[in-house]
């Protein structure tokens, strides 16, 4: 079994995450519950920043926060020096209650409202990833109105299709993402901004993709950025001070995957744009990339509690979980994999092949299909790796579940950062028709 970071099997054969039981912390904060070792998402944070640091390298190692954002996690971020990607005004607004220095936030999406930019621009974030005309349109005339410079990056589509799954691809021409590099979107966008009074673009940007094995996707895409970098130079004298090249470094859910360390993604990509710059006596931009998966996602866990088994005889065991599809909708969407083990059986055999199923009312409701575990009873502290990224964050209420409580261990101490939902918690929005004041409108 591949345990991650801190995890250990303690003396009564329990995992150990963070220095405790994970069984005491399911029986402590109850379950479904998201454990996060915080000293595996500093270790992989350092990993990236001191490599760019080693090269003597100008960078921003921005946290794509989409893969979990909360208070707390944002806190983690900035304390460790990184920069903040966020793609909505409430991931925005929680950076900003969180206290993250607003110089350090870059803004993403490709539908952002006048009212989000708006947020932005008041909260003078450090930078705009502008995505379409319409927007380039948006901040000409919010910036106007108000008398206020933003920096921007344009993003660009370079036309790679990274080895991944079809939904979290984006760097591919027919994405719904930026400005395409080959039939002219991209110059189109460059001359729309270059000159204007307000607006200072800072270079460009792409993301190929998620999940993703090997370096030379990203050289791939920084060798196409930097032949329209060397362009725009040529033709307008225009100097790109920021050359931001996306996440998607990949991670290992099962032993199917193979990832490299986040150094080696970083070193490959420092080398190969050295390579291409120097050979053009171009001044050297500052490299910004923007981890989520590869910063949070094997250092979460979760921890669910066992239930119902069902035997499809000759076909299927079914052991049924107190969560699923509403805190992990990844297997369900990309029939993403993952591993797994009992958390309170960890130097038991394992004899039985099981299918973990979630509690939603759907077929489909299957986290883990077809794995080998001791055999199990109800009670049973089932831990699922790798759920730190785009787990809690993709998290719904379906079937009016509640959201799990997210903890945080390190050393022996633990905390909660986002407390679990209630059943009032549920309703708070709902307004009832025979109630006063409820929101009827006459
Ligand atoms: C623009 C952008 N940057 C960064 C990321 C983070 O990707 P990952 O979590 O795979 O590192 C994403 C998500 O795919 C993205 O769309
Ligand atoms: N949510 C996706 C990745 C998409 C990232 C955003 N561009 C996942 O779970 O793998």
């Amino acid at each position: 079994m591949h345990l991650y970071g801190t995890q250990s099997v303690d003396e009564h054969g329990q995992l150990t995450i963070g220095g405790t039981s994970a069984v005491t912390l399911a029986k402590t904060y109850g379950t479904p519950l998201f454990v996060y070792d915080t000293a595996l998402i500093k270790e992989r944070a350092r990993a990236f920043v001191q490599t760019f640091e080693r090269a003597g390298v100008q960078a921003q190692v921005a946290y794509a926060s989409k893969a979990f954002s909360s208070i707390a996690m944002y806190q983690l971020a900035a304390d460790e020096g990184l920069s903040l990607d966020v793609v909505s005004g409430g991931e925005l607004f929680t950076a900003i209650r969180a206290g993250y220095p607003v110089e350090r936030i870059h803004f993403h999406g490709n539908n952002k409202s006048d009212e989000e930019l708006i947020f932005a621009l008041d909260s003078a974030i450090g930078c705009i990833v502008v995505d379409n005309f319409h927007e380039i349109e948006q901040l000409k005339r919010l910036t106007k109105y108000k008398k206020v410079n933003i920096n921007i990056l344009l993003r660009v589509t370079p036309g790679i299709e990274a080895h991944t799954h079809d939904y979290i691809t984006t760097g591919q021409a027919d994405s719904k993402f930026g400005f395409d590099l080959h039939n002219g979107q991209a110059d189109q966008a460059f001359q729309s901004v270059k000159d204007d009074s307000y607006i200072s673009l800072l270079g460009m940007h792409c993301h190929i993709g998620s999940q993703i094995f090997d370096t030379a996707a990203f050289s791939l895409a920084a060798k196409k950025l930097i032949v329209k970098m060397l362009d725009w130079k040529t033709k307008s004298g225009f100097i790109c001070s920021v050359l931001n090249l996306g996440g998607g470094f990949g991670i290992r859910y099962t032993e199917e995957d193979k990832p490299l360390k986040p150094e080696i993604y970083v070193e490959d990509m420092i080398k190969s744009i050295q390579l291409e710059i120097g050979q053009e006596n171009y001044p050297m931009p500052e490299i910004w990339i923007e981890p989520g998966r590869s910063l949070v996602g094997d250092a979460g866990i979760t921890l669910y509690k066992i239930g119902s088994q069902k035997e499809v005889p000759g076909l299927t065991n079914y052991l049924a979980v107190d969560g699923g599809m509403s805190d992990n909708i990844r297997p369900a969407l990309y029939q993403a994999k993952y591993d797994a083990a009992v958390a309170n059986k960890m130097n038991f055999d394992s004899t039985t092949t099981y299918t973990v199923a979630g509690k939603c009312c759907e077929s489909g409701d299957k986290l883990i299909e077809k794995i080998s575990l001791p055999k199990v009873e109800a009670g049973d502290t089932l831990a699922i790796f790798c759920t730190g990224a785009y787990g809690y964050s993709m998290a719904s209420n379906y079937n009016r579940l509640p959201r799990p409580a997210v903890i945080f261990v390190e050393q022996g101490q633990h905390r909660i950062v986002i407390k679990r939902e209630t059943y009032e918690d549920l309703v708070r929005l709902d307004c009832s028709l025979q109630g006063e004041n409820m929101g009827m409108q006459s």
